[in-house]
């Protein structure tokens, strides 16, 4: 009966009939016929025109499909025939001297795996490296193809062993390696490892992973920790647990990285390496600013040369100590920074004695890590292409507008407006978590510092450095290098790093002694002479947490004067907020404000409108006027600000008993946070600002500089209580006894008369006689 209906299916085939029944038919009829090969003359006939048609209909089946219509599968690249029909034809072939199908080995062939363990086991060394890859790559191709043959790659004897043991014997291998070799071929080695195509040991884990290893494989691996077995499974494991966590686009395919080989010096190579390993070279940084710019090479080469004997990078280390090369390596293919081993020795069993897990996955995430170049602070990598023809090109037209501080001014806008990115995300992770109703304010403390550490960053790229660098700013590092802010340098260096490499213009990598070093550039004291940079990294650190107003303030001193300010105001809404009290009227939000001494001050939005000049409002009957105060009462006396703006007036029945009228302002305060205010006095939102602390209170030189230049360009005035302007010279403080007011030309003289009144009297009534 079988040979009946082939002979129909033969007919059927010789005829011409659609090839694709008739192999599905071929098909089944060997399938019913056992794979026996006892075939009928009739059957030379239909099996000749049969292969003919399986080489036309070949060609039309998809790339790519695993099994293919019919009785065609795709396999190591090439159209084969399914192993059942093509088991009969290839008989019948052998059976009737024709030309065998050019069929490969079964991928399901236990034997075939069998032959490639024995060849890759005996392969070692030399020319026998490759073909111990060919065949690992052979066994990874038949494993990959079906769940049943991965089984089958299992089941094979000593094929798990063998592939375990390529990866334990190429660590080895390392080792011996690492003593014989000079410090530059050893780091090239160790570093392009990952770049070069694959060698036998990833293939090795690639096959592994791919295993899907059943639980007692697993266990008798971790059975016989010798030799790093251990290690090698944990990191198996621990890159399926990663992969599964990960979007399937991102497996398989390494990250793009630049070559940090051929344009860097040793010393940062190899510091961008141990980062990406998350083990930061303090001791190599330490040692080559010891050794000074010179010999700086040769220092960090020593320093490395005794690590990478003493903990090779290739040896294992002990579960939990440290970071596995091939976790590095795991972690490095699916973007993630480092995860250490014994989380993953946690996650494939619930041994007790086992250490608890220590997975680094920091809230700030690095999403690439690919941009490994020097850590700060020498030598700086000049900005990208485009960003960098942006900032040239604004400072050109601020220069050709007559600007002495063009490229100053073209600095300290790049540099809040990334410091803005920054504190934005942090913002946004603060509302969601709702840590701001917490006493704890670590991530504020986060964008304080990231905050400063990139504005720092960004003026010394791009702002022409006419003498040594100086920046009086908020925060300095104390506090971080105390025991028990590990933590929170972490997250900084992290959120840091994250930020430069989303902008995408600067090559940098922040270690964590890099951003100590950069938040302590804020430590200058200004003074009278030179220039000094004055930075407000967050000002109205209470707004910022709130999810209110928040400013980043950047000022330039020059010789003690004021020439310079940016305020970058990522809530602030590009409409006016005159009667708001500081809200959104709904226009899109963030500002970015700029003065420099002679040239006006100017507006823009934050995402990189054009500037607009802008100026302060020009009322002159103060009933009109609307004042700002701060929003925290604690930061201004309200009473007293109350008390200078408004009508006063108490009524005895119909009949106003009292009435003081100092300025008249009728509408309600409108009260914000930061420097914010300044911004919107600028430009018109507001006529008045009016700001008196409790006494004893010291004000800031960052809390006003770039504020009060903003409003003095764009027309305004900006006096302390006795109509002197503020002296920016004095130091970190403002020497002032009495508050802070600004307002336009025409108001200033009413302001300053009902301030001196206001104050005059409330010193006697605070008087005992
Ligand atoms: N008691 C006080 N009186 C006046 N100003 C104070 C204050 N305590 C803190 N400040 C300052 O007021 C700034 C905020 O100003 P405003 O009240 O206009 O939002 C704070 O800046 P930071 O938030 O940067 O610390 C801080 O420097
Ligand atoms: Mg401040």
């Amino acid at each position: 009966m079988t040979m009946r209906r082939t002979s129909v299916v033969g007919c059927r085939n010789a005829e011409g009939a659609d090839a694709d029944a008739s192999d599905a038919a071929a098909g089944k009829e060997c399938g019913e016929v056992g794979g026996e090969a006892h075939l009928t003359e009739n059957m030379v006939c239909t099996l000749g025109a049969a292969r003919s048609r399986h080489r036309t209909v070949a060609k039309d089946i998809p790339r790519g499909s695993a099994r293919s219509p019919g009785s065609w599968r795709w396999q190591s690249g090439r159209r084969r025939p399914t192993t059942r029909c093509g088991g009969v034809i290839q008989a019948w072939c052998a059976a009737h001297s024709f030309e065998r199908f050019p069929t490969p080995h079964p991928p399901d062939d236990s034997c075939r795996v069998a032959a490639l363990v024995d060849e890759g086991t005996t392969m070692l060394g030399g020319d026998g490296r490759q073909r111990q890859l060919a065949a690992l790559r052979e066994i990874k191709a038949i494993a990959t193809e079906s769940d049943r043959n991965k089984r089958c790659v299992e089941a094979t004897p000593g094929a798990v062993k063998f592939l375990v043991s390529v990866v334990v014997q190429s660590h080895a291998a390392a080792s011996t390696y690492t003593s014989a070799r000079s410090d530059d071929d050893l780091l090239d080695s160790v570093i392009n490892s990952r770049m070069s195509t694959s060698s036998p040991e990833e293939e090795a884990l690639g096959v592994l992973y791919s295993l899907k290893l059943s639980e007692p494989t697993l266990r008798r691996i971790l059975g016989k920790d010798n030799g790093g077995f251990l290690d090698t499974l944990a990191s198996v494991l621990l890159l399926k647990a990663m992969t599964s966590a990960m979007p399937p686009e991102r497996l398989g395919c390494r990250p793009r990285r630049r070559s940090i080989r051929s344009r860097t010096p040793l010393r940062y190579r190899w510091r961008a390496f141990l980062e990406e390993a998350g083990e930061p070279d303090d001791e190599a940084s330490a040692a080559a600013a010891a050794a000074g710019e010179e010999q700086e090479d040769d220092a960090v080469a020593s320093i490395s040369r005794q690590r990478l004997a003493r903990r090779s990078l290739y040896t294992p280390t002990p579960a939990g100590s440290g970071t596995h090369p091939y976790t590095c390596m795991a972690a490095a293919r699916v973007g993630l920074v480092s995860v250490s081993v014994s989380h993953a020795l946690h996650a494939s069993s619930s041994s007790p004695s086992l250490r608890p897990p220590r997975l680094r996955l920091p809230p700030y995430l690095p999403r690439h890590h690919h941009h490994l170049l020097p850590t700060f602070p020498p030598n700086y990598p000049r900005p990208s292409s485009a960003a960098a023809a942006r900032l040239r090109a604004s400072a050109t037209m601020s220069q050709a507008a007559g600007n002495p501080y063009a490229a100053e001014l073209a600095a300290a806008k790049k540099a809040v407006t990334l410091a803005a990115r920054l504190c934005q995300a942090v913002q946004k992770d603060i509302l969601q978590s709702g840590v701001q109703s917490k006493a704890d304010q670590s991530p504020v403390t986060v964008a304080d510092y990231g905050s400063q550490i990139l504005v720092s960053l960004v003026l010394k790229m791009e702002a022409p450095a006419s003498s040594s660098f100086s920046m009086v700013a908020e925060e300095d590092s104390e506090e971080l290098r105390k025991e028990g802010a590990e933590e929170i340098l972490e997250n900084i260096t992290e959120l840091v790093n994250e930020t430069i490499v989303d902008d995408g213009t600067y090559s940098i990598y922040f270690s964590k002694e890099g951003i100590l070093s950069a938040i302590d550039d804020g430590k200058s004291e200004g003074g009278p002479s030179g220039r000094h940079w004055v930075l407000d990294p967050i000002d109205g650190t209470k707004g910022f947490l709130r999810g209110d107003q928040y400013a980043i303030a950047l000022a330039l001193l020059d010789e003690g004067k004021v020439v310079l300010g940016v305020l970058a105001c990522p809530n602030l809404s590009l409409g006016s907020i005159g009667n708001l009290n500081g809200g959104s009227s709904g226009d899109q939000v963030g500002a970015l404000f700029s003065a420099t001494i002679g040239c006006g001050a100017e507006v823009e939005s934050l995402q990189g409108s054009p500037a607009q000049k802008i100026s302060v409002c020009s009322i002159d009957n103060p009933v009109e006027a609307s004042f700002f105060e701060s929003y925290e009462g604690a930061h201004s006396l309200r009473d007293l600000t109350g008390s200078i703006a408004e009508v006063h007036e108490s009524y005895l029945g119909n009949l106003v008993f009292e009435c003081w009228q100092k300025l008249g302002v009728q509408a309600p305060p409108v009260r914000i946070d930061s420097q914010a205010k300044y911004g919107a006095l600028a430009r018109g939102d507001g006529a008045i600002y009016l700001r008196f602390p409790h006494k004893g209170y010291r004000e800031k030189i960052w809390d006003h500089a770039a504020g009060s230049i903003v409003v003095t360009e764009a027309g305004g005035l900006v006096t302390d209580a006795s109509g002197n302007d503020l002296d920016f010279s004095k130091g970190r403080f403002l020497d002032l006894d009495t508050g802070i007011i600004a307002t336009n030309k025409q108001l200033m003289p009413s302001l300053l008369k009902a301030v001196q009144d206001a104050i005059k009297e409330q010193n006697q009534a605070a008087s005992p006689l």
